[in-house]
């Protein structure tokens, strides 16, 4: 039974530490776009640095999302940064309605309601309160797939909205044709089915996301993206965090239906050995930068690099699993274990005892790492990842070969891009797989018939990312026309 979740409603939200808008751009005051953004990292950061690009074209940019992220972003932001701007960037903040204490990660379902509830209200009133008179009218208000209810905060304010679709495209084309019921997909009657879908290489219901399965637990979710994908109407633009190169044929087939606008991989430019300045990203935990010191004492392409993101904790037997494995095959690994932000009492996403002390001459353990940096780093020889899309473009731009372990949302379908698209990676078979399974696809990728293929293609999707954000790359062109269009009031568009 959930808690009693301590329900603030929008009227009785406590006021946030007064922040003013700091602004990135060049532009006039009128040139000014707002960010809405859902809480978690893999949802903030893409769209820093969407917000970074079009301020790189002149946009003043704002962010705001809700209260439980500015406290973790508070938490490590770097002295300099006060809670008011982030990388330039200026910040603003609403309640989703629930106290800052409260687990929204075991009751998601009422967090969701509650921020569907009270992040409208406290959005429209953040917009008066902001971008009341002319002078500081916005140019649009972009938006994310868990806060899709911001475009109805947008029309209610008469201004224009993008939905900045923050996984593959792969993932919106499969929930545009599941939500619109287009094709067919499996049932419990059927659930051995193949999905063939236009432009999309075939699945079976292990490469489906957990949202639209037969069996998903996940009641909030689909009644999101199901409003969500049949009401897309309501946004000017889709923008997609990807790349023509990485998903063409799948783009192509949204064509006719509702297209989506490549504008990726949005990722911190340095990591493609662009100007810094265009980084903008925030870690929401301090990054354990001595991985880098221990990185440095490592042989060329030698480490296995094992992180799971933000969200995910993983079940103790799995833990149990990855750990006999990397003992078993004696590389050197650096491991990402995250403490849970609450207690796990079946020891959910803690090491087995003595790991720490069997491995200590083998490997390093960190809560938090710089990952952009650690994938970037010559030692690295591949990533065992829960396929997170963020981690996956990473690993692509770093142009490192994938060990894919999906757990939930759109991770089995990244999984499958990553082993049947993208070719640059391979999947650990079953839900709980033994140590046996995860040993073989360390060695697989690392020295096995298809290392040096799998590498090869990494590195060459390596070069396509950076051509697709370079000056005048797809990604980089996509980004010029948006603006064009966004000024271009829609008086005056030619119907
Ligand atoms: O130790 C870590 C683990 C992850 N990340 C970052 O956290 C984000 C995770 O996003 P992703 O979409 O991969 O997974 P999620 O956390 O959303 O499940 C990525 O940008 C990673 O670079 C990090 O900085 N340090
Ligand atoms: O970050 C999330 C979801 C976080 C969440 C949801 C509900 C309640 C609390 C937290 O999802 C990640 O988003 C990425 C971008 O969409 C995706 O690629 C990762 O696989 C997800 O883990």
């Amino acid at each position: 039974m959930a808690e009693e979740a301590k329900v603030v409603a929008a009227d009785e939200e406590k006021k946030l530490p007064a922040s003013t808008v700091a602004e990135d751009g060049h532009g006039g005051p009128e040139n000014h776009v707002l960010l809405v953004s859902f809480s978690a990292q893999g949802h903030i950061n893409p769209m820093l640095l969407l917000g970074k690009r079009l301020a790189s074209k002149g946009i003043r940019i704002t962010l705001a999302t809700t209260e439980i992220a500015c406290q973790r972003m508070l938490k490590s932001l770097s002295n300099e940064e006060s809670g008011e701007s982030i990388a330039g960037i200026g910040l603003l903040f609403f309640s989703d309605g629930l106290s800052l204490d409260y687990d929204r990660k075991a009751n998601l379902d009422l967090f969701m309601e509650s921020l569907g509830k009270y992040g409208p209200i406290n959005l429209s009133n953040l917009i008066k309160d902001h971008y009341r008179d002319d002078s500081k009218r916005l140019l649009c208000i972009v938006t994310n797939p868990f806060v899709p209810w911001a475009a109805d905060v947008a029309a209610e304010h008469g201004i224009p909205c993008a939905l900045h679709w923050i996984q593959p495209c792969m993932l919106y084309a499969v929930y545009y044709r599941f939500f619109n019921k287009l094709n067919e997909f499996p049932t419990l009657d059927d659930l051995e089915r193949i999905i063939d879908l236009p432009g999309l290489p075939s699945m079976s219901l292990k490469d489906l996301p957990t949202f639209i399965l037969p069996t998903s637990p996940f009641g909030t979710f689909p009644k999101l993206f199901s409003d969500l994908f049949q009401n897309l109407q309501k946004f000017k633009w889709v923008l997609g965090n990807s790349f023509d190169h990485l998903e063409k044929d799948i783009m192509d087939s949204m064509n006719d239906l509702c297209p989506i606008k490549p504008i990726g991989p949005l990722v911190p430019p340095s990591l493609l050995g662009q100007d810094k300045e265009l980084d903008g990203t925030v870690d929401m935990w301090k990054s354990d930068d001595s991985c880098i010191e221990w990185l440095d004492q490592q042989i060329p392409t030698s480490v296995i690099y094992v992180s799971f993101g933000s969200i995910v904790t993983l079940p103790a037997a799995q833990m149990g699993a990855i750990a006999h494995a990397l003992t078993e095959t004696k590389r050197p690994f650096l491991w990402v274990v995250k403490p849970p932000e609450f207690p796990t009492p079946d020891g959910a996403g803690q090491l087995p005892t003595s790991f720490l002390e069997e491995t200590k001459d083998q490997g390093k353990v960190v809560a938090w790492s710089p990952q952009t940096r650690v994938l970037s780093h010559p030692s690295v020889g591949c990533f065992l990842t829960h396929c997170g899309w963020n981690s996956t473009l990473e690993a692509i731009c770093s142009g490192i070969p994938l060990i894919a372990y999906p757990q939930w949302t759109d991770q089995p379908t990244n999984a499958k891009l990553i082993v049947d698209v993208f070719k640059n990676g391979v999947r650990i078979n079953g839900k709980d797989p033994t140590a046996e399974e995860v040993k073989r696809c360390i060695e697989e990728v690392m020295e096995g018939p298809r290392a040096e293929e799998l590498r090869k293609n990494a590195e060459g999707l390596k070069r396509a990312a950076l051509e697709a954000v370079g000056e005048g790359g797809s990604s980089d062109g996509n980004i010029e026309s948006l603006v064009k269009e966004m000024m271009v009031p829609d008086h005056e568009l030619v119907k």
